[in-house]
């Protein structure tokens, strides 16, 4: 409010000059006269930058049509345009203002995280405390609720080993945490940080707006000189001059568009541009991933194979070795088996991960495999009596993950997914938006028709690698479709940039995270239908911006030609129906 002072002063002084000339106090030119071009001076100001630059603004005509009335001696006329568009941009300015002021506001909401911690370091969190840093819990027992983060909904119960996610809230017992991220490098403190980058860079429809608003401000001057050669009526041509307003537009535009990213932001969705509204809101087709975006996170070890006679806990050592610097959904669902078997991983040489197929390690001058089907046919590995095995979980829609060494199979554990409760629903929204539902995924295609099913999405294609994914997009893209792909992990990275919107879960690894173009804070998949719905809308207040500008400027030229205005009618005229057009579009701050 402060820097509004001078514009609250000069407002005040008009008005007291408008009551003295009105009043006859003084010789009446001097005072609007001069409280004109004095009150009125930074719109003169901005009037002069506009020639400078050849840019056509709405300062520009109101000038033009001020100095008009000050020619044609109509002193205490001129004065009421000068303060009817000093009011108007104070108030758009506020209302503006405060949008910007509530996205900014959205991550000072969220809690804070400790500072001066640092990893290693060993945090004790009350009942009823946020948890501060992302770690593994030491020691005690308690419910935690997640919902902020990773959406699930019932509290999680954490006990020594469990990991813990900064910005969750400790429910009822103690906890000892050994911190493992602290501040930013937390899950929580990354989200934060893509809400405070939100950039505001033009977006498409915003340049569209401001040409719009320049062709606005020709149009009034070409209605005025028409006015002014078949009438020549002053009042006529000053009124066709003042009654065209493009502010609806010009300032309306951008408006709408931070309305929507504020509201998507408490919807729990960042996005990080007003282009990606735009492009959400066009979009026909949306790309799902399935470990880590339709299932949850943590997938479940059910059973652990062996199929050489070697002992199933120094199987699980094994994988847990390989797999215990990987934050694969699949990787995390090992650790953890092992981790309840008290298993420890053991020490590896020559580690190399294989994107979309698994890894390799050695260890003792042995070398061995982990990983997919496909990663034992390219090592020409005979599968014998895996076969069996594996064929049984692909039935049941299981994942499977080999170890293998010297050209044969050792063992193989079952993984389960586990569904995001809300994932079904997520989809049937996208359906009543009008998209068609792809799921892609790196995992085998009979575990991926099985999930497809059960969430009825459009189409699944499996054995997907993570460039298969970037073709695919491509494709889809060349066929003229605009594409949505929702992804978490490093193989979505490429299809996420690929994409026409890319959007990553809260909990995705980092490159994901920082491909991505939109962030769902707290993994909650409804919400992409909820962000469509909320472009939309955003689009839909922008175009009705456009049209009823136009309208009400051609119906307001047309009525001053005709000699139905007198310049304040224009000045009001143009001031109401610009402030409507505007509040339109902070309505979009608020919940439909
Ligand atoms: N760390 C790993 N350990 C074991 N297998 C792995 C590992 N990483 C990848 N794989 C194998 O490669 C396959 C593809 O992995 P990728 O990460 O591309 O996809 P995904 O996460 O399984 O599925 P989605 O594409 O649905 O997220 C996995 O299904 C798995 O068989
Ligand atoms: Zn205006």
């Amino acid at each position: 409010m402060k820097h509004h002072l001078s514009d609250l002063i000069r407002i005040t002084a008009a008005v007291v000059a408008l009551a003295l000339s009105l009043w006859g106090v003084l010789p009446y030119m001097i005072i609007p006269v001069a409280a004109t071009l004095i009150c009125g001076y930074p719109m003169f100001k901005e009037a002069f930058d506009a020639i400078r630059k050849r840019h056509m603004t709405m300062e520009l005509s109101m000038s033009i049509a001020v100095l008009a009335t000050l020619i044609v001696k109509q002193y205490t006329t001129g004065l009421v345009i000068t303060l009817f568009v000093l009011a108007a941009e104070l108030l758009e300015h506020l209302i503006v203002e405060r949008g910007h002021d509530a996205l900014s506001s959205l991550a000072a909401l969220l809690p804070q995280t400790a500072k001066d911690v640092q990893p290693g370091d060993i945090v004790v969190v009350r009942p009823g405390a946020h948890i501060p840093v992302d770690g593994i819990v030491l020691k005690g027992t308690s419910f935690v609720n997640q919902a902020a983060i990773t959406g699930e909904s019932m509290p999680v119960e954490k006990g020594p080993n469990s990991e813990v996610l900064a910005g969750t809230i400790n429910q009822d017992g103690v906890l000892e945490v050994i911190a493992t991220s602290i501040g930013e490098d937390t899950i929580f403190g990354r989200i934060i940080g893509v809400m405070e980058s939100v950039q505001s860079n033009q977006s498409p429809i915003e340049k569209t707006a401001d040409k719009l608003a320049a062709k606005l401000v020709y149009f009034a001057l070409g209605g005025a000189l028409i006015t002014y050669i078949v009438t020549r009526d002053m009042n006529a041509t000053i009124s066709a001059l003042v009654v065209a307003g493009a502010c609806g537009v010009a300032a309306g535009t951008p408006l709408a568009i931070l309305a929507g990213i504020g509201r998507a932001a408490r919807e729990g969705v960042v996005i990080k541009g007003g282009v990606y509204l735009e492009q959400l809101a066009q979009a026909d087709t949306v790309l799902l991933d399935k470990t880590g975006t339709l299932t949850l996170n943590k997938a479940i070890v059910t059973d652990v194979s062996s199929f050489n006679g070697i002992d199933s806990r120094e199987l699980l050592q094994l994988l847990s070795t390989g797999e215990q610097h990987s934050d694969h959904p699949l990787a995390n669902a090992i650790m953890e088996a092992a981790r309840r078997e008290n298993i420890e991983p053991g020490v590896y040489e020559n580690y190399n991960y294989l994107p979309g197929k698994g890894l390799q390690f050695s260890q003792q001058k042995k070398d061995y495999m982990i990983g997919n089907t496909g990663l034992f046919a390219e090592n020409k590995i005979d599968l014998g009596t895996a076969e069996l095995w594996l064929e049984t979980a692909r039935q049941n829609g299981e994942t499977t993950v080999l170890i293998g060494s010297d050209q044969h199979v050792l063992g193989g554990v079952r993984i389960v997914d586990v569904i995001r409760t809300e994932a079904r629903e997520a989809i049937s929204d996208l359906h009543d938006h009008h998209l068609q539902t792809i799921l892609l995924s790196g995992d085998n295609t009979a575990s991926v028709n099985v999930i497809g099913r059960e969430l009825r999405v459009d189409e699944a294609v499996g054995n997907l690698l993570p460039t298969d994914k970037l073709t695919y997009i491509q494709k889809l893209k060349a066929a003229g479709k605009k594409v949505i792909m929702v992804g978490d992990g490093i193989n979505d990275a490429p299809a996420l940039m690929e994409a026409n919107v890319g959007i990553a879960m809260g909990t995705a690894s980092n490159i994901a995270f920082e491909s991505a173009n939109m962030v769902l804070t707290n993994n909650d998949l409804r919400k992409v239908g909820v962000a469509i719905g909320i472009a939309k809308r955003c689009m839909k207040v922008i175009q009705f911006n456009f049209r009823g500008t136009i309208i009400v400027d051609a119906i307001g030229i047309v009525l001053a030609f005709l000699g139905y205005l007198t310049p304040m009618t224009a000045a009001m005229i143009h001031v109401i129906s610009e402030l409507i057009f505007i509040l339109n579009s902070a309505r979009l701050f608020r919940k439909p």
